[in-house]
């Protein structure tokens, strides 16, 4: 029996009710497979904590989550209680920086069973490889004077390594796939760090030569997605850009609430993090009709990182039969519940077994 040790943080808001759902699923997965034990481990950090304790986690919460073989977490963020930028840099893109989770992995795909809100959406199937470590979100910068006076500088960090880091694992990436990079670019209008990004893209495309590249100017690139989404095979993006296409990425599938990430650490000297792509959705919390699906896929993806792949392509399909059927919560339309759609995933998970 191989045995996982995962720590989970559900998180705020539609974190706490997509978290046991997908948890669910995993554990029929593993169950069918037989040979494979996930002991989850499980901690209540969020801004309800921030609340009782003045901080987002322990100071020792880095140290605690340090031995576990990877992270499962819902969402962050409760803007009523806690502003977004102290409960996201508080926990959400601490334990990202804190254990070099420097890649992130977006998919975005036309599921069987699902009308993308596109007119003429094609077989798209595409992945977002997005910088994780540094980019745009940076606390480099600060605030001065008062009133009128007042400025706010915001500085953005392009490193060569995490730069060419995300590229090389784009390309790699390409490679198992259709061999197509493309580069989210800005360089008209960012003087300094897009000429530099698209440099470095040039210099490791040279690595690839049997790979085709773009490069593309974001604002483009996200009219393209609406467009024609089928263009795209891998595509590498800034932190911030690679943020804002996958929320897109989302859209042109059907919803928002069925994107999957994953917060990888490529060295795997750290653990890596899986939580989707959405937010903790305070307007529909509460209600039980959260879509399960981001949080479901992410565990395959979970599943994927971990070597069993053959498991996530189940799950994969499990989904994509439940959306066949038509049993779909009301953000694509349907009028299921939370439960019921993750209840039907197990049982097409066991049909497909
Ligand atoms: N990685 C993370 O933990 C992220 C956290 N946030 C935080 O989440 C909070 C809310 O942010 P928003 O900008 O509203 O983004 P959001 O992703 O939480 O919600 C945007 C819209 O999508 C819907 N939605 C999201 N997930 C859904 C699901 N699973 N099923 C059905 N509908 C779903 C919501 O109801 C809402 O209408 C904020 O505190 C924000 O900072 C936002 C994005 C990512
Ligand atoms: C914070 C956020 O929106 C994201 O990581 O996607
Ligand atoms: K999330
Ligand atoms: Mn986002």
């Amino acid at each position: 029996m191989n045995k996982y040790e995962i720590a989970v943080i559900p998180g705020d808001g539609i974190g706490n009710e997509v978290v046991p759902e997908a948890m669910r699923v995993l554990e029929a997965a593993a169950e069918i497979h037989g040979g494979l034990s996930l002991q989850w481990s499980q901690f209540s950090w969020n801004c309800e904590y921030y609340l009782k304790h003045g901080q987002m986690m322990p100071d020792d919460g880095i140290d605690t989550l340090r031995s576990f073989n990877q992270i499962f977490l819902g969402a962050v963020g409760m803007p009523g209680l806690v502003p977004d930028h102290i409960s996201l840099w508080g926990l959400l893109i601490k334990i990202r920086r804190g254990f070099q989770q420097s890649i992130n992995v977006r998919p975005a795909k036309l599921l069987r069973g699902l009308e993308s809100p596109l007119k003429n959406p094609k077989d798209f199937d595409l992945i977002v490889v997005r910088e994780n470590s540094e980019g745009e979100y940076s606390e480099v910068g600060g605030r001065i004077h008062q009133g009128s006076d007042q400025i706010a500088i915001q500085n953005a960090v392009f490193t060569r390594k995490s730069t060419e880091r995300a590229m090389r694992y784009a390309f790699d990436l390409a490679a198992e796939r259709r061999g197509h990079v493309t580069s989210a670019t800005k360089s008209n209008g960012i003087s300094h760090s897009m000429p530099f990004w698209d440099e470095v893209f040039k210099e490791v495309a040279v690595d690839y030569p049997e790979m085709n590249t773009t490069s593309t100017h974001i604002d483009a690139l996200a009219a393209f997605f609406v467009m024609k989404p089928h263009i795209f095979d891998v595509i590498v993006a800034s932190n911030l850009f690679g943020d804002i296409l996958t929320d897109l990425g989302g859209a042109i599938m059907g919803s928002i609430g069925i994107a999957p990430a994953a917060n990888l650490n490529i060295e795997r000297k750290y653990p890596s993090m899986f939580e989707p792509v959405h937010g903790s959705a305070p307007d529909i919390m509460g209600q039980g009709v959260a879509n399960p699906i981001g949080q479901i896929w992410t565990g395959k993806m979970m599943l994927d990182f971990m070597g069993y792949r053959e498991l996530g392509e189940l799950i994969l399909g499990a989904i994509e039969d439940t959306l066949q059927a038509g049993v779909r919560t009301p953000d694509l339309g349907g009028r299921a519940k939370m439960m019921e759609v993750t209840d039907t995933i197990i049982a097409n998970l066991k049909k497909r077994a």
